[in-house]
């Protein structure tokens, strides 16, 4: 029994989840490379350039409303031609006196100290006389105030969204360097596991961690290698491992992981020439979840119960794919909330339990009650809950009322 084994086999001390989350992230050498991407094919990828805006924004001062641009600051001026979005400009400054109809984005005429709203004044002919008069300077948007020619307007490592399509837009800028999307191959593990959609033999399951993970990666920055199901079979394993790592720069598997006859999965990663780096955590549950490499290739082998495997990713497998995909690494922080249960402490390791927020205290923060009997293989609780209530480690009990965290769906869905 190699080093290894003995220590996944042994009952020895448990990994902290921030240890845990530090060698995930260790694991990963570096991002993989860039590639441009216009507009269009931004939303869910991740920049791996700080973009520089070419130009000021807004490019040239302009009206932020419909009146009248006014050169100087009496109460009556002559009306003096007219300015639209979209027109280059004044052909002469404003004199002291005079006024210009100036509709919303139209650039401002040389010699204006402010614009007047139109339901501010009182037209009468050629002239209008102010019933309310402006603050220099009120209503005119400026060149470059809101971004100077130069400034980062899109910070490298992001995960792109719409926000950033806009002002990237705005901007003149129609294509950026992006991440190439991290492969990622899917395994499970077992022969008891059969696809869904094929009726089940005695003995058999149908396989929901393949399609879990999809679901959960199903993500722009991601490309999916369905790799199938290995058998509970040392050198199957094995080869599919060395495979897969020939074309993944990640390798989700489930199962496996423990220390039952079949978990081969910590020979198979040797025997493929890998190591495992990580082992033993202290979540609950989850516990089993192993990390390590196969070549340059980062694998992240889940425990087989469903529950547990939805955990491990989200605590642990998560921080080595955000590395891989050129972001910082957030490990997902639990919102303060308040127990709305009792119960025993978790002992040396942190529980999530599937949870649903039920009101809130006093002080403003969300109740939360547990749903299920707990259960890293249930999957009934998780459907009516609203997230994940945590437990920190080392609680000697939780009662009704006390402070605990809470993870909410929402916030685990993305990359
Ligand atoms: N003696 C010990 N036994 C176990 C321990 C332990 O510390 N000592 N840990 C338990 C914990 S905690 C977990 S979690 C499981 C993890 O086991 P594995 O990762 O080795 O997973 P398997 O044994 O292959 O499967 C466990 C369970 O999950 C079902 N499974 C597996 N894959 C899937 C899938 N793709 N879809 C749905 N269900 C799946 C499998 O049939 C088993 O019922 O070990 C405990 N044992
Ligand atoms: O911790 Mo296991 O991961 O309980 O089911």
């Amino acid at each position: 029994m190699s080093v290894l084994e003995a220590a996944l086999r042994s009952d020895s001390a448990l990994l902290s989840i921030a240890a845990a989350q530090e060698r995930a992230e260790k694991l990963v050498a570096r991002a993989v490379p860039g590639e441009r991407a216009p507009l269009a094919r931004l939303g869910g990828r991740v920049s791996a350039e700080n973009v520089l805006s070419p130009t000021p924004l807004p490019p040239f001062d302009h009206s932020a409303m419909d009146g009248y641009a006014l050169g100087g600051v009496g109460a009556s001026f002559e009306v003096r031609g007219r300015l639209a979005a979209g027109d280059a400009g004044a052909r002469a400054p404003l004199r002291e006196g005079e006024a210009v109809r100036i509709l919303t984005g139209a650039p401002m005429p040389e010699g204006a100290v402010a614009v007047v709203m139109q339901e501010r004044v009182t037209r009468a002919g050629g002239r209008i006389v102010l019933n309310r008069p402006p603050a220099p300077g009120d209503n005119i948007r400026r060149r470059g105030e809101d971004v100077a020619a130069g400034d980062v307007i899109v910070p490298a490592g992001g995960r792109l969204d719409a926000r950033h399509v806009a002002i990237l837009a705005a901007s003149g800028v129609a294509e950026i360097a992006v991440r190439r999307r991290v492969v990622v191959g899917l395994v499970s593990t077992g022969d008891e596991l059969v696809r869904p959609g094929r009726p089940l033999g005695p003995g058999l399951i149908h396989d929901a961690n393949r399609p879990m993970l999809a679901a959960l990666l199903d993500q722009p920055a991601i490309e999916i290698v369905d790799l199938g199901v290995a058998p509970d079979d040392r050198p199957a394993l094995t080869r599919l491992v060395s495979e897969a790592a020939a074309r993944c720069d990640l390798i989700v598997t489930s199962g496996a992981t423990s220390v039952g006859d079949e978990d081969h999965l910590a020979a198979a990663v040797m025997a493929a020439g890998g190591a495992l780096e990580l082992q033993r955590v202290a979540l609950k549950p989850g516990k089993p979840v192993v990390a390590g490499h196969v070549g340059s290739t980062v694998l992240v082998g889940l425990p087989g119960n469903p529950f547990a495997a939805l955990v491990a990713w989200l605590l642990v497998g998560r921080i080595a794919l955000e590395k891989l995909a050129g972001m910082e690494p957030h490990p997902l922080r639990p919102l303060a909330a308040v127990a709305g249960f009792s119960q025993g402490g978790p002992g040396g390791r942190t529980e999530f339990a599937p949870a649903r927020v039920i009101g809130a205290a006093d002080n403003g923060l969300p109740v939360v009650e547990k749903l299920g009997r707990g259960g890293s293989a249930r999957l009934a609780p998780l459907i009516a809950a609203d997230g994940l209530a945590v437990i920190p480690a080392g609680r000697d009990e939780v009662r009704r009322g006390d402070a605990i965290g809470f993870l909410p769906f929402v916030a685990a869905a993305e990359l």
